[in-house]
């Protein structure tokens, strides 16, 4: 069975906002898929293209073959779609709101429950109560189930666990790991740079533009430095010291640290604490690390020809 996704030279403007520009990218069958980037990169809009609910300014995509604009109605029947909003009927059942979609769909949940079992014995004892009741882990197994009521070969979820306690997001990557046996192919779009690494492959998207696509291990691989933590009495400042230091190359605040690059091939970390010591920072610890999906995203969405 194919259910790819293949996109063409997409684009999408609304008005004079350009949301996706140029979009090339393969989706592979049965693979679980992430879109990564932070609010406004256009992940919606991407997913609302290929869910056929609105139309493309440019280009194609197709999802199992099928034209998104030519053959809509057709793929409407194999989609699955959850939207980052909450979907479902609030002052409905959550049975009444598996039922109501399993109606919208032709179908019923009796003829579907190999397909949704294992995520709806979870709600199962909470059937009779109103969705707007939920907890926010509760509302989004809901919300998967009704996406997966019609069995769709393609599922496309949009931000799932922003909300969502961390339990609850950890359980939720697993239903997905569930699903991904069945063959269907997921595509999960998150603000989450952690949930990359739960992702087969991932796309780094930012301003309507795609940074990379490949694994969560081979961009990590990728990147091009050697990466410091630096730590100091006063992040806040040695940010501001950093900024100013002449062989910085990059340097953010992450977390409780300073994630740091140098230009230089050679990095000297005693001239490094010797240049904040004199700036006034005391209780300096400079350790090199590993890159995260996090760091790649910010060295990536800030070369130079990423802002042109
Ligand atoms: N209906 C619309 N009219 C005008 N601009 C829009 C509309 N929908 C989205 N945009 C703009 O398009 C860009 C991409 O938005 P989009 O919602 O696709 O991004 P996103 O990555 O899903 O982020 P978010 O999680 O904030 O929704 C943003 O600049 C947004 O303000």
């Amino acid at each position: 069975m194919d259910a790819s996704i293949h996109i063409d030279n997409l684009s999408k403007s609304y008005g004079t906002i350009q949301a996706l520009k140029n979009i090339n990218l393969d989706i592979h069958s049965g693979e679980l898929f992430g879109l990564i980037g932070p609010d406004g990169a256009g992940k919606t809009t991407l997913f609302r293209l290929l869910a056929t609910l609105l139309l493309p300014s440019e280009g194609v995509a197709k999802l199992c073959g099928i034209d998104s604009v030519a053959e809509y109605k057709k793929i409407r029947s194999f989609l699955g779609y959850m939207p980052g909003k909450f979907s479902l009927y609030q002052d409905l059942s959550v049975i009444e709101n598996l039922e109501f979609f399993a109606t919208v769909f032709n179908t019923r949940i009796e003829d579907n429950m190999d397909m949704i079992h294992d995520i709806w014995v979870q709600i199962e004892p909470f059937k009779n109560r109103l969705a707007g009741k939920l907890s926010g882990g509760m509302k989004q197994k809901l919300a998967l189930c009704c996406a997966l009521i019609h069995q769709p070969k393609i599922l496309l979820l949009d931000e799932p666990t922003t909300g969502v306690d961390s339990v609850s997001r950890s359980e939720f990557w697993q239903m997905l790991k569930g699903l991904k046996k069945k063959g269907i192919t997921i595509v999960v779009a998150t603000p989450y740079m952690d949930e990359a690494n739960l992702c087969e492959r991932v796309a780094l998207i930012q301003d309507g533009e795609i940074l990379q696509v490949n694994s969560p291990a081979e961009i990590v691989e990728q990147f091009e430095k050697d990466l410091y933590s630096v730590k100091s009495d006063d992040n806040y400042q040695t940010l501001l010291d950093l900024r100013e230091f002449e062989h910085t190359n990059s340097v953010f605040l992450f977390g409780q640290n300073l994630h740091f690059t140098d230009t230089r091939k050679q990095f000297a970390e005693d001239e490094l604490k010797q240049y904040l010591k004199n700036k006034g920072r005391s209780n300096i610890v400079i350790e090199k690390i590993q890159a995260s999906i996090e760091d790649c995203f910010m060295a990536l969405s800030t070369k130079p020809e990423a802002n042109e």
